[in-house]
């Protein structure tokens, strides 16, 4: 009772990191579309607001103690078109772009202190020297080093942070925020989206923010025009047009829910180097732009297999249901690596080709454009994979490069103890996470309180 009574007046939320299974590169144009699987490793933040204050100006302190007590203080008021100046000048430009958008989009006009707490789900860093801190509902990792000192593993920290502060933010301003509304869905994706965008200073495709907020989707990109002809945030005209944006153009995007089918699940491996998106992307457009033709040849032809791969993972879906005892023979095939069994499921045949071909052609275009999509070595390595029982298909998702690799496995599988102590597997970690069909959730805010080191 006294606990519940202290936790009056906050709430939380959080929202899941993703990993891009097919279409890495061609989601960057509208035409192509891309299978994004949600992670269960989550961003979470809980807010307070403190109301009201003395002073017209609002106070926003933001605070990650899991990153060596990291956090940051904004003030910001209407009088000053709401530009957030953080009291040590310290950077955060994802959460600055964050607060930026929400104050212009809702023009709060009484100030108030607001509180926000963010924590992140081990997924996200590497964790060699980090200390477990746990309540009875929760665990978090904490680190002797601030946020942008950890190590990633790539499974978008950024966007799971936009989309939770977002969310958290909206909530202040708006009495209801029922995450099974889809408009509010939709103005959560909108202005994390625009933030996002700004915090990057570029406009990626957006699929990690779509993620975030929908979950395992099915994703088409917006026209990264929308973002690109706002104007400047200072300009008299940025908040109509950005309430424009948010609330009334149609952005075009697909963002249709997806799970993986029964009986299969997502297994990660980190192989802790890492990749830097932007260089492979500016690599790819070259080798793309110096022969548009071929280029544009080799997408579609990308784009089939992606196509494919897609519809299969639906089949199998309604197979599942349709014939289950037929699909428990195919997956138990699977689990004893009986190939010319596999062989006889043709959407499991159809998976693994198609990723195959994508695979070969990303090895072309890695040869041709210098950019390291599927280096040797995760060729390698994903080779390997592919020999353990269980394994249906594997990937480098995203970008591709030294980043952790993906694979659909059957539920049954375990790989830690089929590749523990074996040589061709000393680079990976295989991470502790599963597919997760949701995207941004509410919380109960009594689940990040008291957290306790563990001895
Ligand atoms: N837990 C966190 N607390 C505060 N800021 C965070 C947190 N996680 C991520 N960020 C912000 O996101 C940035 C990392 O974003 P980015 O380089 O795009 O990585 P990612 O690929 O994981 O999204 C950090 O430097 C920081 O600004
Ligand atoms: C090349 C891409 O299509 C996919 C990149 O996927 P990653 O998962 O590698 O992305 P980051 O988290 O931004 O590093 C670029 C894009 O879609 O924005």
């Amino acid at each position: 009772m006294q606990i519940m009574k202290a936790m009056e007046g906050y709430r939380a939320y959080s929202a899941p990191g993703k990993a891009l299974m097919a279409g890495g590169y061609l989601v960057l144009d509208p035409k192509y579309r891309a299978y994004v699987i949600a992670l269960s490793a989550r961003m979470h933040a809980v807010v307070r607001a403190i109301e009201p204050k003395e002073s017209d100006e609002f106070e926003i302190n933001v605070s990650s103690s899991q990153f060596n007590g990291d956090h940051w203080c904004y003030t910001l008021c209407a009088e000053t078109r709401y530009l957030p100046l953080e009291k040590n000048q310290k950077k955060n430009p994802f959460i600055e772009m964050v607060l930026v958008n929400v104050f212009k989009y809702f023009q709060p006009q009484r100030a108030s202190k607001i509180e926000v707490e963010i924590f992140s789900d081990d997924g996200y860093h590497s964790q060699s020297t980090s200390v477990t801190k746990r309540n009875a509902f929760k665990q978090f990792s904490y680190h002797g080093k601030s946020i942008t000192e950890v190590p990633k593993t790539g499974l978008g920290s950024s966007a799971g942070l936009v989309v939770v502060l977002t969310t958290a933010l909206i909530s202040v301003f708006r009495d209801e925020m029922d995450l099974q509304n889809v408009k509010n869905l939709q103005l959560v994706h909108n202005l994390a989206q625009v933030a996002h965008c700004q915090a990057q200073g570029k406009v990626g495709s957006g699929f990690d923010v779509a993620a975030a907020t929908f979950g395992s989707i099915v994703y088409r990109r917006f026209s990264p025009q929308l973002i690109t002809n706002l104007p400047e945030h200072m300009d008299p005209t940025y908040v109509t047009k950005l309430q424009t944006l948010v609330d009334d153009i149609n952005w075009n995007i697909s963002n249709a829910r997806v799970s993986l089918p029964d009986g299969l699940k997502l297994v990660m491996g980190d192989v802790n180097s890492g990749s830097e998106t932007t260089k492979l992307v500016s690599k790819v457009k070259c080798w793309y732009d110096s022969d548009p033709v071929r280029g544009l040849k080799v997408y579609q032809f990308i784009n089939r297999k992606n196509e494919e791969i897609m519809t299969a993972l639906t089949e199998l879906n309604g197979l599942c249901r349709k014939d289950p005892d037929k699909y428990e023979v195919m997956l138990r095939a699977l689990d004893q690596n009986e190939e010319s069994k596999i062989q006889q499921s043709p959407e499991f045949s159809k998976i693994r080709k198609a990723v195959q071909e994508i695979r070969l052609k990303f090895r072309q275009i890695t040869q041709e454009s210098g950019a390291d999509i599927e280096p040797p070595v995760q060729t390698k390595l994903l080779e390997a994979c592919s020999r353990l029982k269980g394994v249906l298909t594997g990937v480098i998702p995203g970008a591709g490069g030294y980043d952790a690799i993906a694979l659909i496995v059957t539920a049954e599988s375990n790989l830690q103890l089929q590749t523990e102590g074996r040589e061709e597997f000393a680079a990976v970690t295989w991470l502790d996470l599963h597919q997760e069909d949701v995207g941004v959730i509410e919380e109960a805010p009594l689940h990040y309180q008291n957290f306790i080191e563990l001895t």
